[in-house]
């Protein structure tokens, strides 16, 4: 069943569907998005598609993203009901919140916590976290190790800014719990999985037992790490705050300006940072190992970052966020990492509110309950040969202008659009350039070698689902400078801080 009508403009072109099933032809499930720029080839940058009942609706360009999700925000930013975030216990989480009241408050507590000038006052323990992720590096023995500092990084920083929490770096009896049911989250999330459970409600009132079930397994499981989730952590800040012993956090913050106010608002704190953790800690740390992974396969860029930080820095005292403006070509790097391998490659999917016409397509608010989803192909938008010749190709360069600066393209799409757009990124931006500008001036990232001293080459290997990351890779990760050890490194800290 589609949305098509007998008169009035058509629909956007797409590729022929197979009855009842829909575009499932050629379909990639693992990267779904390199199926939809492939159509995207064929069709145009707005494609119609549908998989089983699910109407899905991709673009593939920056411009028709800003035409519709920015333009016409109005009507294009809702979410789809997604069935399976009900089943696994996180229809709390604002990301996925359709549009309306309650979406809007959460967005404001947000804001309030990570705008531009707010995220500033979250510098200083960004730094003290890449300096924390530079003694876990000079630790590490493997791409294992590597991959745990990694994740540690980014969920120690969610955990300090929204809990005034100091996660631990084993171990951590809040990050183990919400870690886990993220793995899952991801990979039930998908727009595809969630599909079938739309076209198939019946699916969702079979018990967890019955064959195939294996999501409703997984979701009463979920259920309880997610009850856990939202109260524990926000219980922890609410003895500190008796106690008066908290530093500023979100959580804090919120509760205190909104002091006066019902239990549905608290409720909303509570959800709000309980969702922080999941919009943060996986998309930074993929962030940070495809910046790896970069480095490992472009050994050229790092010796160019590296000799610009010594040039900048010196080998006396590490980087920090006064450097940022004379060294353009790290965030160069950074940029080139958000278009290289976009960690959200059909970015979060948007919904219309209300039907619409667009360049002569009608574009449906949908026939049944589940809205028809609007992904936007970030993939696609990030693979534009005409902005980005060799796209395939890691190239910070094509950030800087031809005397050395940052041009104007900061990659934003990487961070979604309109009023859903990403409103983490500040803190993000500034989590990912401490820990890439802080690694690069300590350590140097070099294939493994294996006993005969040659490197080892590999074939990178991606985690897919709403998100993707790299596997970890075979590489070694040593220190840059002349006899540095673990004192040291510290010495080096001490005299940066
Ligand atoms: C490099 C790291 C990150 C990337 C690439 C990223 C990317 C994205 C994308 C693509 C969206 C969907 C936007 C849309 O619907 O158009 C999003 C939404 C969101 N992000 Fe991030 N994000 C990152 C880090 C963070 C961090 C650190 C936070 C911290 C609070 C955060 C919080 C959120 C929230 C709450 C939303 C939902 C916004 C809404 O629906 O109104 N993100 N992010």
């Amino acid at each position: 069943k589609t949305s098509k009508r007998r008169d009035g403009p058509p629909l956007p072109p797409g590729p022929p569907p197979l009855p009842i099933v829909g575009n499932v032809r050629g379909f990639d499930i693992d990267a779904p998005w390199v199926t939809y720029t492939k159509w995207a080839a064929a069709y145009g940058d707005l494609v119609y598609t549908h998989f089983f009942q699910q109407e899905i609706i991709v673009i593939s360009s920056e411009k028709v993203a800003k035409d519709l999700l920015e333009r016409r925000s109005h009507i294009y930013s809702d979410r789809p009901e997604l069935p399976a975030n009900k089943v696994i216990g996180m229809d709390f989480n604002s990301v996925l919140a359709r549009y309306g009241p309650g979406w809007r408050f959460h967005r404001r507590l947000f804001h309030q916590a990570f705008k531009e000038d707010s995220s500033i006052s979250f510098r200083p323990m960004q730094l003290r976290k890449a300096h924390q992720f530079l003694r876990g590096i000079m630790e590490s023995q493997s791409p294992e190790d590597y991959a745990a500092c990694i994740r540690l990084h980014s969920s120690s920083i969610i955990m300090a800014a929204v809990y005034d929490y100091e996660a631990s770096p084993r171990d951590d009896p809040f990050v183990t719990v919400i870690e886990k049911a993220i793995e899952i989250a991801i990979t039930d999330l998908r727009p595809q999985v969630s599909a079938v459970f739309s076209a198939f409600p019946i699916l969702l009132c079979l018990p967890s037992w019955f064959p195939g079930m294996g999501l409703k397994k997984r979701g009463a499981v979920m259920q309880k790490y997610m009850n856990k989730w939202l109260d524990e952590p926000f219980q922890y800040v609410k003895e500190k705050m008796s106690t008066g012993t908290t530093a500023p956090c979100m959580v804090s913050d919120a509760l205190e300006k909104w002091q006066n106010e019902d239990g549905e608002v608290v409720k909303a704190i509570q959800e709000v940072a309980a969702t922080a953790f999941i919009a943060a800690a996986e998309t930074t740390a993929s962030t940070m190992s495809v910046f790896l992974l970069a480095m490992v396969l472009y050994p050229e860029v790092q010796e160019r970052a590296q000799a610009l930080i010594d040039s900048v820095v010196g080998t006396g005292r590490l980087p920090n966020f006064e450097d940022r403006p004379s060294m353009p070509y790290i965030d160069a790097i950074l940029r080139e990492t958000l278009r290289w391998h976009p960690i959200a490659p059909m970015g979060v999917p948007h919904a219309t509110y209300s039907e619409d016409v667009y360049e002569g397509y009608y574009i449906p608010k949908g026939m049944h309950i589940e809205l028809p989803m609007i992904l936007p192909n970030v993939w696609a938008m990030a693979r534009n040969e005409e902005k980005y010749p060799n796209p395939d190709e890691f190239i910070p360069e094509r950030f800087l202008t031809a005397d050395g600066n940052l041009n104007d393209d900061t990659c934003n799409f990487a961070f979604g659009f309109g009023r859903r757009i990403c409103v983490g990124r500040h803190l993000a931006d500034a989590s990912v350039w401490s820990a890439m500008a802080l690694m690069l001036a300590a350590f140097k990232v070099t294939k493994s070698k294996d006993e005969d001293g040659n490197d080892i080459d590999f074939e990178p290997e991606w985690f897919g689902g709403l998100a993707t990351h790299p596997l970890p890779f075979p590489c070694s990760i040593t220190p840059r400078l002349e006899g540095m050890n673990m004192e040291r490194l510290n010495a080096l800290i001490e005299a940066s801080a």
